[in-house]
């Protein structure tokens, strides 16, 4: 199967995961992340960055995890193709915008550099990578801000949609961790396992 192929699939795969009890599993997943991330950077944490996303399609929400974070939450916002994601301040009660290619960005830019990433996927695997919508616009924002320092990237998603090898390029990276509804899956290998 080619990789648009695999695409279409792992995105009708996580549409039924949504449609069924999409809202209770975003608040499980979520709660597994504030959990981890408490227990990671303690008092700390008012001052972590988080980027998490508005989700679009079938996308699991991250919102319950940005609504409760302590600290700074920003989304992406695309510049252009083939470069790496800009990521823009946001709360609440933010006024947003359509961005290009679907989800909502804010009004309002103010660009910040995020310390702790929330990632969609279409699908992923044990070895921490993952499926997107093929742009490359995390392998190149990940690859960019790890070049700079530590970050911690979260795969957020569906049980339902671990797959046993999702198919992979040179340029991919791995994600840190994976969290759904059944709790934290920690990626051998990348320093949290
Ligand atoms: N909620 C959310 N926001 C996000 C992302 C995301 O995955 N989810 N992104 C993560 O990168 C960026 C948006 N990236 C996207 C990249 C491509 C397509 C898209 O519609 N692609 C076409 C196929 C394009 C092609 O291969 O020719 C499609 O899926 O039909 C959508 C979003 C930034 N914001
Ligand atoms: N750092 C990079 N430098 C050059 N090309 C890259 C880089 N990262 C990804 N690419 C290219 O971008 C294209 C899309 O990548 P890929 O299919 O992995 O996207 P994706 O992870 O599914 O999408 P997204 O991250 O936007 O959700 C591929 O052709 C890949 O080779």
């Amino acid at each position: 199967m080619d990789k648009s192929a695999h695409r279409d699939a792992a995105a009708k795969r996580r549409a039924v995961a949504h449609t069924g009890n999409g809202a209770d599993a975003a608040q499980h997943a979520c709660r597994a992340v504030a959990h981890h991330l408490e227990g990671a950077f303690g008092s700390k944490l008012s001052r972590v960055v988080l980027a998490g996303y508005m989700p679009m399609r079938s996308e699991i929400s991250p919102l319950p995890l940005m609504m409760a974070h302590p600290g700074p939450v920003c989304v992406p916002v695309i510049v252009a193709r083939d470069t790496p994601l800009e990521f823009h301040r946001w709360t609440t009660d933010a006024a947003m915008q359509p961005g290009r290619f679907g989800a909502e960005i804010p009004l309002l830019a103010e660009k910040i550099v995020p310390q702790v990433l929330i990632v969609p996927l279409l699908a992923f695997d044990q070895r921490g990578y993952r499926l997107g919508y093929g742009g490359g616009f995390y392998d190149r924002t990940l690859a960019q801000l790890r070049a700079r320092g530590e970050v911690l990237a979260i795969g957020l998603a569906y049980g339902a949609q671990a797959q046993p090898a999702v198919p992979i390029e040179p340029t991919d990276e791995p994600l840190d961790l994976i969290a759904t509804e059944a709790g934290l899956l920690h990626v051998q290998g990348r320093g949290v396992a």
